[in-house]
């Protein structure tokens, strides 16, 4: 014998309803079937119900509903010479639902009672036309009545069962009525004096637990829309997946928050019989399911599960009256109660302060004014300041029996929470230990579900998701290098990377799954109006975990922002140079914001490109060491120009190539000025904890005045060529000495500057080729012989490397 049940969407239709006779008829053993009502129907009834006590005719409507969809299904799949009396059974049944209804529309009255025997029609008509449908296909099926065989006390609305009478009947009933298909209507009960009850929500649950308990069965199946128990809500969680075994605690838990699959309730008769319950897909049968079971599972994985519960408020009453004053929280909880308002999360500061609480947001107003009601004279007395209530807060709990005894659960969740920026409001874990709760802003749910779900099941991948701003010479090249290298991480370093938002300077476009990015080279198709704000705002709204805004622009209106990204816990990685060269001010805002809250600012390339200085010099200094002194040089694009320039073609056009193969800033001024250069050296003194501003830096130009005011590329570089023979000098005046042409950053005794300078060929610079840089330290460690750091310093492809390696290095902490 077997007991199984279907609920609502299981049977929302014909299609539906033909879905589980299929299930039915494969079962080879004596099959109790337990229906809910039609999904939808009960809230129909329910609403019906109200309206028609509140003398409203609109309840005619839902009536009309509730018959069309019942008569229809009966039309789609009985035979059409069989239909007669069935669909006559059905109008009688419906004909009654409507006298009912009538009365209560001329009475304007709506007894518990009644609304117990309208509510009734839901699966009383869904357990007739479902055996009615068997019988139809031939197959050996009755309806049976669990009002016969379920007693209840008459508390209308969620009647208490009585087991020893129930027991004993369902025994005797299914001794006196064999048949291979039963089909009994769930939710439905009857009173002593044999008035119909109805069991409260979760009821055809508990009509099918019931029956398996009471006939001492090994397992019960619960046939519903979702292939088992999910990690967490798959529709708000999308890597969340089937928990293949679970115990009746952790389900419990599980359930009672939120996890909409089974109800509490519905488990407590099988509980003590160690009778299993599988929960099936009937959309899916041939998945494996969920298994319930007394043992649970052997996964070593302390957490079984994620959820949630939303629409509450959070209630805090505090003051000095409070400490060390009995019976305090008697009073709270007392009126919460005589008011029938549930508290579903309770948490006490041990300076006994305070006492906060949560519950349903509608029950918030009438908690509010009770609350403050029964606390007047404390509250007149200033002990007690008025209850403060604040909305729009969920609960979100991990649930595993291991959690007890597990060392770092906690400590996972928490820092998991912290580092995506999300609020704690108030937190609580039962003696149990099997769930540890957190109320959070609503708002935050989605995120706090996902982090939590990749902290406790997916260690293994972590997502990182990148707005990236900036898609030109290193932007672009950065996006590619994502395309090649994505496999890659994932597999290798198990990082998965997403870039949800692309910016260019007009165009703005985002994607919450994820770009295709051999598809977005173009914003026009999927852009709209790019603004900072924008941008901004679009990422607040979206509320990822793990995301990282990445900077691959050269303005400051970009680099002004950073603060903002920072300030909501999004990381930020840049290779412009602005922000960190900017004032000391900012510069410190931003490292402080970073450290406050818990997001990376990175900016390796904003020195050297690709090259590894600017982390070498925070690993001296952390260890203790001292920069005394930096020769170096820092311009690829510059040591580029000088390497190749030989007065044989102009000065001009070797910039211009400079330009063109990605080596100068948008505008070459920037480094011919020295500007870039100065950034640079700033940037270096600043990580060595040098407290420097621009105008402490000296920087000998070598331009021509004529040069100098260039608004673009184009004029400058037009300016450039008309200063040939200056440029021919520098040159010529070098060679003759032996000495060949290098811009040169120095830290030396405090002192910084950068200027032009001939250098000779002993010198450690003189063969520096191509578009490299070479950095020199002398620190406390490195005396004699300093540290140096040599390589490629410019170039689109060494620097969107470096930019990689920033996301990455955010990546690799995370997993
Ligand atoms: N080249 C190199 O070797 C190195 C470069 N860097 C740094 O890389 C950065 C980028 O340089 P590069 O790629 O050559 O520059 P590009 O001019 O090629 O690209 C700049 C990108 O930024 C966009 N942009 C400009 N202004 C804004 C704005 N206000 N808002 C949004 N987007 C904007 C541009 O959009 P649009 O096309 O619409 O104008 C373009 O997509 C610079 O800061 C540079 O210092 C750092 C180390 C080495
Ligand atoms: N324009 C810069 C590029 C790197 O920062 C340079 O020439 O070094």
């Amino acid at each position: 014998m077997k007991v199984i049940k279907f609920g609502g969407s299981s049977v929302a239709n014909a299609v539906n309803i033909k879905r589980c006779v299929d299930i039915i008829k494969n079962i080879n053993e004596p099959v109790i079937v337990v229906v809910s009502a039609l999904s939808g129907v009960t809230d129909l009834l329910q609403l019906a119900a109200v309206q028609a006590a509140a003398h409203n005719e609109e309840y005619i409507n839902q009536f009309k509903e509730i018959s069309h969809r019942h008569l229809e299904v009966v039309r789609a799949l009985i035979p059409v010479n069989q239909q007669a009396g069935i669909l006559s059974s059905v109008i009688r049944d419906l004909n009654e639902l409507e006298v009912l209804l009538q009365g209560c529309y001329l009475l304007r009255e709506l007894s518990p009672r009644i609304k117990d025997l309208i509510m009734s029609f839901g699966e009383r008509l869904s357990s007739y036309v479902i055996a009615e449908v068997m019988k139809a296909q031939g197959e050996d099926c009755r309806q049976g009545y669990s009002g016969a065989f379920i007693k209840t006390n008459d508390k209308f609305g969620k009647a208490a069962v009585n087991f020893e009478v129930t027991d004993a009947l369902i025994v005797e009933y299914f001794k006196q009525n064999p048949a291979a298909i039963t089909i009994v209507p769930g939710f439905i009960a009857e009173s002593a004096a044999n008035e119909v009850t109805t069991l409260g929500r979760g009821g055809s649950d508990y009509t099918a637990a019931i029956i398996a308990a009471a006939l001492d069965l090994k397992e019960l199946e619960i046939w519903t829309d979702v292939s088992g128990i999910y990690t967490a809500n798959p529709r708000v969680v999308k890597q969340a997946k089937i928990i293949k075994h679970i115990n009746f605690q952790e389900a419990m838990e599980l359930s009672h928050f939120g996890a909409k699959v089974l109800y509490p309730s519905a488990l407590a008769p099988i509980l003590p019989k160690g009778i299993s319950l599988i929960v099936k897909n009937t959309f899916e049968p041939d998945a494996e399911g969920s298994l319930v079971s007394t043992i649970g599972s052997t996964d070593p994985n302390p957490v079984r599960g994620i959820t949630n519960i939303d629409n509450l408020a959070l209630l805090t009453l505090e003051g000095p009256g409070m400490v060390g004053v009995a019976g305090i929280s008697k009073r709270l909880f007392e009126v919460l109660s005589l008011e029938d308002i549930n508290v579903i999360f309770i948490t006490q500061a041990s300076s006994e302060h305070s006492i906060c609480f949560a519950i349903i947001a509608s029950d918030a107003d009438k908690a509010e004014r009770v609350i403050n009601a029964a606390f007047e004279f404390e509250i007149q007395n200033k002990k007690v300041k008025p209850v403060r209530v604040e909305l729009g807060m969920s609960i979100i709990a991990v649930v595993g029996d291991y959690i007890k005894g597990h060392q770092g659960v906690s400590g996972r969740m928490f820092s998991a929470l912290g580092r995506n920026n999300i609020n704690i409001c108030a937190i609580a874990q039962g003696a149990s230990e099997r769930n540890i709760s957190a109320v959070i802003l609503e708002k935050d749910v989605k995120k706090a579900l996902n982090v939590l779900h990749e902290a406790f099941f997916e260690e293994v991948v972590v997502q990182l998701n990148l707005f990236v701003m900036g898609i030109g010479n290193v932007g672009g090249k950065f996006l590619e290098q994502i395309v090649k290298q994505h496999h890659y991480l994932k597999e290798h370093l198990k990082v998965n990377i997403r870039v949800v938002g692309i910016a260019n300077s007009k165009l703005m476009c985002f994607n919450v799954d994820g770009f295709n990015l051999s598809e977005v080279k173009d914003l026009s198709n999927c852009g709209v109006p790019m603004t900072q704000g924008g941008f901004l705002d679009k990422i607040k709204e979206l509320n990822l975990r793990n995301s990282v805004f990445v900077d691959n622009t050269a303005t400051a209106e970009v680099a002004m922002t950073y603060g903002e990204y920072l300030k909501k816990s999004i990381a930020v990685v840049t290779c412009n140079k602005i922000a960190c060269s900017s004032t000391m001010d900012y510069y410190k805002e931003l490292k402080g914001l970073s450290k406050k809250y818990n997001a990376p600012f990175l900016y390796e390339t904003n020195v050297g490109a690709g090259l590894p200085i600017i982390d070498t010099i925070k690993n001296l200094v952390a260890s203790g060491d001292q920069v005394k002194e930096i020769q170096a040089v820092l311009s690829g694009s510059l040591n580029f120009i000088f390497n190749q320039y030989n007065g044989t073609k102009l000065f001009a056009d070797v910039v211009a190539l400079a330009k063109q193969e990605g080596y100068t800033e948008p505008h070459p001024l920037i480094d011919l000025s020295g500007v870039d250069v100065k950034r640079k050296l700033m940037i270096l003194m600043r990580e060595s904890n040098y407290w420097v501003e621009e105008e402490d830096i000296e920087v000998a130009n070598f331009l021509p005045e004529s040069c100098m005011e260039a608004k673009d590329a184009d004029t400058f570089i037009a300016a450039l060529a008309k200063e040939e023979s200056h440029f021919k000098g520098l040159y010529d005046a070098a060679k003759a000495k032996g000495a060949c042409l290098k811009v040169v950053a120095t830290l030396k005794e405090g002192k910084a500057c950068v200027g032009l300078q001939e250098i000779k060929s002993d010198h450690p610079f003189y063969h520096l080729e191509g578009k490299d840089n070479i950095v020199l330290f002398f620190t406390d460690r490195y005396k004699e012989q300093p540290l140096l750091i040599k390589g490629a310093g410019a170039g689109a492809e060494v620097t969107a490397s470096g930019i990689f390696a920033d996301v990455i290095r955010i990546g690799s902490k995370l997993v």
